[in-house]
């Protein structure tokens, strides 16, 4: 009996094999906090957030923008305003914190959060006292900001994990008519 490198012969029977080239658990939950990100309305920076479980199950997705009842066409996206009631600084949920408050699961106690750019101070409070134990971000580009200085001091004091994910492919095409 023939067989190529997608059937396999057993019993006498030809199957198929299965794929041997799908995005694997860590790139499938980036691209997810990345797609996520898509939705900011924020003109200068899209974050994206996505909580797993240690079964690999999606908890919770989020990314930056105003709280409910506080209108995107109304609240302000600009930042180096004169007033910092006319930035978006005081008013912006950011993308960890929807996706730990919009969790659709009781507990994230031990569970991994993904995001496309490291928290800061404000989130690593959110994500200690939520039990994540592992962070797994993209961008580290505001390190050298006090923000993120005290969001590690934090996260390490804490013994919450973080660590940069570098993707095997960097671009993740979607093609909506199904076709590989
Ligand atoms: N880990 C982060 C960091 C930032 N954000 C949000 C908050 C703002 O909408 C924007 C940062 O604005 P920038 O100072 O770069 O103009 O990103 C977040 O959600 N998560
Ligand atoms: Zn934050």
């Amino acid at each position: 009996m023939e067989h190529d490198d997608k059937t396999t012969n057993i019993n006498e029977v030809t199957i198929q094999r299965k794929r041997e080239d799908p995005i694997d658990w860590k790139e499938y939950f980036m691209a997810t906090a990345f797609l996520a990100a898509k939705r900011s309305k924020d003109p200068s920076c899209q974050v994206g957030a996505c909580v797993v479980s240690k079964d690999n199950k999606i908890l919770g997705i989020g990314y930056n923008g105003m709280p409910i009842g506080c209108s995107d066409d109304e609240f302000p996206w600009g930042k180096n305003t004169p007033s910092p009631l006319n930035s978006k600084f005081f008013y912006v949920c950011h993308a960890e914190m929807n996706a730990i408050l919009f969790r659709n699961s009781a507990d994230v106690k031990n569970c991994t959060i993904y995001v496309s750019l490291f928290p800061c101070n404000e989130c690593a409070k959110i994500i200690i006292q939520s039990g994540i134990t592992e962070v797994i971000y993209i961008s580290d580009k505001n390190a050298h900001k006090d923000s993120v200085i005290a969001s590690k001091i934090m996260l390490d004091a804490a013994g919450v994990k973080h660590w940069s994910y570098k993707p095997k492919n960097e671009k993740i095409v979607i093609n909506f008519t199904g076709e590989a």
